[in-house]
């Protein structure tokens, strides 16, 4: 583990009665906003409760800020900042009274926690309605308190378990811009979970994909999007005889639709790809519609996963 390690797990393992929710997952991530990728029932909010010392693994390490997750699980606490997935508000304060107390709670004196807590909402963008009780709010303005009462005690790394959850595209932009705020202007290292796969790329630096538990990938962002790199194809007839005749030419094809896409492999020149598809509809006579680069998404990981995972088994009837 380095300085610039804010969190790292090994072998993490919790078994549940009727479920591993994580599995042997060793993985870290540096400062700068991660992303925690996976399916609802991943895993994601069990490693972040384990990571703050809520929750005690079945096996294996974890730390936070090089402490250990276990035994200093306080101590992580008090550094680090959780906006929790689920509404647990109370209705009847307004989120001025909210945040203030839950600064207080964190150690502020009480002129200390008012500016605080002034201070943090107007970050996240609640204006005149934070005097009005939180159970009249909006999902928005909800998100948003909770983001403020995980920020109010200037941390140095936030847990964000599905901020953008419940939120129309306009909220969702709002918060994802405000998230990426906070991890370049505000300096505050995060983790921030979605089953949106596609909304993270636009705000992370680092993303880590789990799928039931185990580690699928950990990996830069710019990584990410040079290693799926794709040229997409539509022509007006013979798609069919074109993705065989690229396929037999050793080049990794997929047909969509009327699209065929062709993978760059991992750090080729996409120009010999262009060439080939060049050539292949030039021989075979076909009319060309489209040509065009894409860059991969990171649903591409769970596309690929789910290619190389066996088909379902009939239910025993
Ligand atoms: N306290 C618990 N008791 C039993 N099973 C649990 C408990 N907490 C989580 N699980 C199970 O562990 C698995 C992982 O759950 P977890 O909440 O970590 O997933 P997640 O990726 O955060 O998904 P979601 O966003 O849907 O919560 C799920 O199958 C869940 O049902």
């Amino acid at each position: 583990m380095t300085a610039s390690t804010c969190f790292a797990t090994e072998g993490l393992t919790k078994r549940f009665p009727r479920v591993t929710a994580l599995d042997a997952l060793t993985v870290s991530a540096g400062t700068g906003v991660t992303g925690l990728v996976g399916a609802n029932g991943a895993g994601k909010s069990t490693l972040i409760k384990i990571l703050l010392g809520l929750a005690a693994p079945t096996a294996g390490r974890a730390s936070v800020l090089g402490m250990d997750a276990i035994t200093q699980g306080p101590q992580i606490r008090r550094a680090v900042g959780y906006m929790p997935e689920h509404d647990c508000l109370p209705p009847d304060m307004s989120a001025t009274e909210f945040v203030v107390h839950m600064a207080r709670m964190s150690g502020l004196p009480r002129t200390a926690a008012r500016e605080r807590a002034a201070d943090t909402l107007r970050h996240v963008g609640l204006q005149e309605e934070r005097y009005r009780p939180i159970g009249g709010y909006s999902t928005g303005m909800r998100q948003r308190v909770k983001l403020a009462q995980a920020l109010v005690h200037d941390p140095k790394l936030i847990f964000l378990d599905e901020p953008t959850n419940g939120l129309d595209p306009q909220g969702r932009d709002e918060m994802l811009a405000l998230i990426r705020r906070i991890g370049t202007e505000f300096g505050i290292s995060v983790l921030v979970t979605s089953h949106l796969l596609g909304e993270l790329e636009r705000v992370c630096d680092h993303v880590i994909v789990i799928d039931g538990g185990r580690l699928l990938r950990s990996s830069a962002i710019r990584e990410f999007t040079r290693t799926t790199q794709a040229v997409a194809i539509e022509v007006e007839d013979g798609l069919e005889s074109l993705a065989e005749r690229l396929g037999r030419m050793g080049e990794a094809v997929a047909v969509q639709g009327r699209l065929l896409t062709v993978q760059v492999p991992p750090d080729a020149d996409p120009a010999r790809t262009f060439d080939a598809v060049r050539d292949a509809v030039c021989d075979l006579d076909l009319h060309l519609v489209r040509l065009e680069q894409r860059r991969g998404r990171i649903e591409d990981v769970f596309k690929e996963n789910t290619v190389k995972d066996p088909a379902p088994k009939e239910p025993a009837v």
